[in-house]
């Protein structure tokens, strides 16, 4: 079989647990995210508050050789076939549950200087997004100017907000002109500022993981029907981890509903809906067939795979299997596109060197 050399737009990195520890004082650090092994699940703690809870086995799902080890996951990912990752935080997921400034600020600081001198400062394959404050929009804009200084090209945002924070609020347009002036993408990923278990009874696994994909597309209506990405065209975001599919259907079902509500419409667009989703709204899958057939059948081609290495929901163990179900009979174009074309468009990555 032969090997299928790709990037991933969605992977993570592992934190070591003593990252804030090391990096703030403790009046703060006390305060930062910790994870707790109880003896059923882990319990996660932020601010004090009880934030979350996964079973110990789920949790435990996630271990490729690598996923604490930087030199150990460059051969987990040659393995696999995979040269490039965009690679998301883990524990720095829950940073946007911090509604306090300073702690805010200070946490998402010390995760941006660790991923700068951890991971970025160390190799040059897997690049990872920059955090941002999520509680005040000043402090936001300030450190999107300072990630973008030391090289960072994308900033992790939550799916989910606080009500009354919703993405299409003009509060948050000082960060939209922050991020398109630093030329960074804007990287949200599902499951990310909210609750991930909504529902507990029959068929619980599955509702709660589509659940949790919802929010990727209230994202991209916020963004577009709200005007942010309309009024700066060079911004670009990626939904990372929800699948690819639904993206050119939400195109079509907003703009009918730009059409057909056009009396109700504010504020007016200067492109279609849909025409701004294929110039600057990117979404990367796993496994799914659905995102690489509506290249072809939509012509939407800001489709991008993903590993999402470690996590269980990812493919590792399985990458090439994987990747050939996907691509097998279809065109060197599309699957080049998918496959790293799309990526390259948005980062840049040293020159792969010829691999095995
Ligand atoms: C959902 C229940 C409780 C239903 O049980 P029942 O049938 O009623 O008895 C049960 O099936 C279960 O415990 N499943 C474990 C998986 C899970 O928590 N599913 C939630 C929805 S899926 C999800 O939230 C994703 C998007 C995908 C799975 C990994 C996920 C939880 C990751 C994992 C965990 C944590 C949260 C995180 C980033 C993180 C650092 O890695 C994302 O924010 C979010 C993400
Ligand atoms: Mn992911």
């Amino acid at each position: 079989m032969t090997k299928i050399w790709v990037n991933s737009g969605d992977s993570h990195v592992m934190e070591p647990d003593d990252l804030w520890i090391r990096a703030l004082p403790p009046r703060l650090a006390d305060r930062a995210p910790r994870s707790e092994r109880g003896d059923k699940y882990e319990v996660l703690y932020i601010d004090g508050e009880r934030i979350d809870r996964q079973l110990n086995d789920f949790m435990d799902a996630m271990r490729p050789p690598g996923a604490r080890d930087l030199d150990v996951r460059l051969k987990d990912l040659d393995q696999e076939g995979v040269w490039g990752q965009l690679a998301f935080p883990s524990m720095g997921f829950w940073l946007c549950s911090i509604t306090e400034r300073e702690l805010a600020r200070e946490t998402v600081r010390a995760w941006n200087d660790w991923a700068h001198s951890e991971v970025l400062g160390k190799q040059k394959r897997i690049i990872t997004p920059a955090c941002v404050s999520t509680t005040n929009v000043e402090d936001a804009v300030a450190e999107v100017e300072r990630v973008a200084e030391m090289g960072f090209q994308s900033v992790f945002l939550p799916c989910s907000t606080r009500p009354g924070e919703e993405y299409a609020l003009d509060l948050w347009e000082p960060l939209w002109t922050a991020a398109e002036r630093a030329g960074v993408v804007l990287g949200f990923h599902i499951g990310t500022g909210g609750e991930n278990v909504v529902f507990r009874g029959p068929g619980g696994a599955v509702v709660n993981y589509m659940e949790t994909t919802y929010p990727g597309m209230r994202v991209v209506s916020h963004m577009v029907a709200g005007g942010a990405l309309d009024r700066h065209p060079d911004l670009k975001i990626l939904i990372a981890e929800g699948g690819a599919g639904w993206v050119p259907a939400i195109g079509d079902r907003m703009d009918e509903a730009y059409r057909q509500h056009g009396m109700f419409v504010r504020p007016k667009l200067s492109r279609l809906p849909s025409e701004i989703i294929r110039q600057q709204v990117y979404a990367s899958f796993q496994h799914d067939k659905s995102s690489v057939e509506i290249v072809e059948a939509t012509g939407y081609r800001n489709v991008m795979w993903g590993d999402d290495y470690p996590h269980l929901e990812g493919t590792y163990g399985h990458t090439q299997s994987t990747l050939h179900e996907l691509f097998d009979g279809v065109s060197d174009e599309i699957r080049e596109r998918v496959t790293r074309g799309t990526f390259n468009e948005l980062f840049r990555l040293p020159e792969q060197t010829p691999q095995e």
